[in-house]
């Protein structure tokens, strides 16, 4: 049995700044699985994660996001979008913030000490979030776009800057998060966090390469070593073209 894809692209193309950024024919994000969005810096992971949000212009060809057109009204609560710039409020303590956006997002408390719970929240008294470390601040956040429990989490770079055992940790609440139904689309500029992952979508310079599992890219390439399997792809296709 195959499980539906929770996303669909097809023959989308992106422009920005005067020229496009995104080309992808066709890509499905299958459900209940943790994909990793993985390629080098500036081949197009943010804006590929924006079109499915609905938040990015100049978008041509069809995002489908769990059964409707992207960014419709509806999809709101159903979709968890975690952005790369801390989103809460320095002058609010952690609980402060999360029981604001439990509010915001009409769940009850009990919630807050669940999100801090899975994603390993410090919660020291009265400190306040401004005064946090960047890893810290971006657990805050990421912590407030679990609160209303959505069906797809779409999360730009949620372990950069973290320390090794952290990232362990935080990519074992993503397995947990899969294992209980929740679609995770997760980017990286670094093949390291590959082995991570269920599924592998790799880009770059605006196009996705492959989308298939970890060891389907193994396969192909014969190399064990992920990053080794990404450059060695890379080759074939230069060769290739
Ligand atoms: N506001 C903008 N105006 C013009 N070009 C942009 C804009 N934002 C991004 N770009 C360009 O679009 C391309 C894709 O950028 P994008 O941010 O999607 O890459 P990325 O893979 O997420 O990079 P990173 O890993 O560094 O976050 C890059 O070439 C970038 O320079």
């Amino acid at each position: 049995m195959t499980t539906p894809a929770t996303v669909a692209l097809r023959d989308l193309s992106v422009r920005r700044g005067g020229r496009e950024v995104l080309r992808v024919p066709a890509l499905d994000v299958a459900a209940g699985a943790v994909t990793g969005l993985l390629g080098p810096s500036g081949c197009g992971k943010t804006t590929l994660m924006r079109c499915l949000v609905g938040v990015q212009r100049a978008v041509s060809g069809e995002v489908t996001v769990l059964g409707a057109p992207a960014g419709t009204p509806a999809l709101r609560p159903r979709v968890g979008y975690l952005t790369q710039s801390p989103s809460v409020y320095g002058d609010l303590t952690v609980r402060e913030n999360l029981e604001f956006f439990a509010r915001v997002a009409g769940v009850g408390p009990g919630r807050v000490d669940a999100v801090i719970e899975a994603v390993a929240v410090p919660v020291r008294g009265r400190q306040l979030v401004r005064d946090l470390s960047g890893g810290e601040c971006a657990r805050v956040s990421l912590a407030a776009v679990l609160l209303g429990d959505p069906e797809l989490l779409v999360l730009d770079e949620p372990t950069v800057g973290l320390d090794p055992l952290l990232r362990a940790e935080l990519w074992r609440a993503f397995a947990a998060l899969a294992a209980g139904g929740t679609t995770l689309l997760v980017s990286s500029h670094s093949m390291e966090e590959a082995r991570h992952c269920d599924r592998l979508v790799l880009m770059r310079e605006g196009e996705v390469l492959l989308s298939d599992t970890p060891g389907g890219l193994r396969a192909r390439t014969g190399r064990h070593d992920l990053e080794d399997a990404f450059v060695t792809l890379i080759a074939g296709r230069a060769e290739a073209a």
